[in-house]
């Protein structure tokens, strides 16, 4: 049976990395911050309400929305964060459920999509190294088999939980500690720690988001311990099945 996994955690908790890594191992996942930014790109069914409403000043001298002017914008007022939501908010939960329907085979896919899940569909199972296997140290490794790639759908929401996003199989939720994310967030997009503030602000806090989530990767620590958890997520998704 087919999975649909939600992926969620704070703004530079590390749901990229995650995706990154799924990739990697083959996974077929659905990126909303880049379904939004396909969305809001000119011809995109968000770009003209959004000029509509904000006006041309949010648009650069090539045509692009001016992405970095909104969100200084919208995370500096709550009123035109609210304003941003409802303009965008059906649009996106709309495509966002049309790409999942289209893996659980609910719906027709249109020619290009069918075409890249095939492209993206490979029936080998996966296989890791068991890391905790005693065998590792005699040098034979056991392997433990993931679960395959077209069996699983990971959807990256960043706002799963704020926006009551619905229809998962499970949902993985990345954290940090709020000194880790405040760190990263101002190095990863050079804001001060006023502007990363008012971003995590924006949010419901990972603490509150804990208790809605059936499996928590704590990416405190270093890249590899974060891989591990990954590997324990997607063994353990296959135990379940
Ligand atoms: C405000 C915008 C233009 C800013 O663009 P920018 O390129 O600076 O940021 P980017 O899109 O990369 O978002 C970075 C992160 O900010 C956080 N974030 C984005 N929008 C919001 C919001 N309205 N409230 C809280 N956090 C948000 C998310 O964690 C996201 O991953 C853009 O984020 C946007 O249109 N946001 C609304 C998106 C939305 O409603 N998504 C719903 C499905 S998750
Ligand atoms: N374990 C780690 N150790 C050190 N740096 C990390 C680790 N995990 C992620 N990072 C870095 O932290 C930053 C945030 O990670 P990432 O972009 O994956 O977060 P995100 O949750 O996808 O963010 P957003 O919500 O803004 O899309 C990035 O610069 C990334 O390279």
């Amino acid at each position: 049976m087919k999975k649909v996994i939600g992926l969620t955690g704070g703004i530079a908790s590390g749901k990229s990395t995650v995706v990154d890594f799924l990739i990697s191992l083959g996974y077929q996942v659905i990126d909303a911050d880049k379904v939004v930014r396909e969305l809001q790109a000119p011809q995109g069914r968000l770009y003209e309400a959004i000029l509509k409403h904000f006006g041309s000043d949010f648009i650069d001298e090539t045509g692009q929305l001016n992405r970095a002017k909104l969100g200084a914008l919208v995370f500096e007022n709550r009123e035109q964060r609210e304003k941003l939501s409802l303009l965008q908010d059906e649009i996106i939960r709309k495509e966002l459920y049309h790409r999942r329907d289209q893996f659980l085979g609910r719906e027709n896919a249109d020619v290009n999509a069918e075409r890249d899940f095939r492209e993206n569909t490979d029936e080998k199972p996966r296989e890791i190294a068991d890391v905790n296997s005693v065998s590792n140290f005699s040098g034979s490794k056991i392997y433990r088999k993931l679960p395959s790639v077209n069996q699983l759908l990971f959807m990256d929401i960043p706002l799963l939980l704020e926006y009551g996003y619905d229809g998962f199989d499970e949902i993985w939720l990345v954290t940090v500690t709020e000194e880790i994310q405040l760190e990263r967030l101002m190095a990863r997009n050079h804001f001060t720690k006023e502007e990363a503030k008012k971003r995590i602000d924006a949010q419901m806090p990972l603490a509150q988001k804990r208790k809605f989530a059936d499996r928590i990767l704590d990416n405190s620590g270093s890249l590899e311990m974060l891989k591990k958890q990954i590997e324990e997520a997607l063994l353990a998704v296959n135990r379940e099945k």
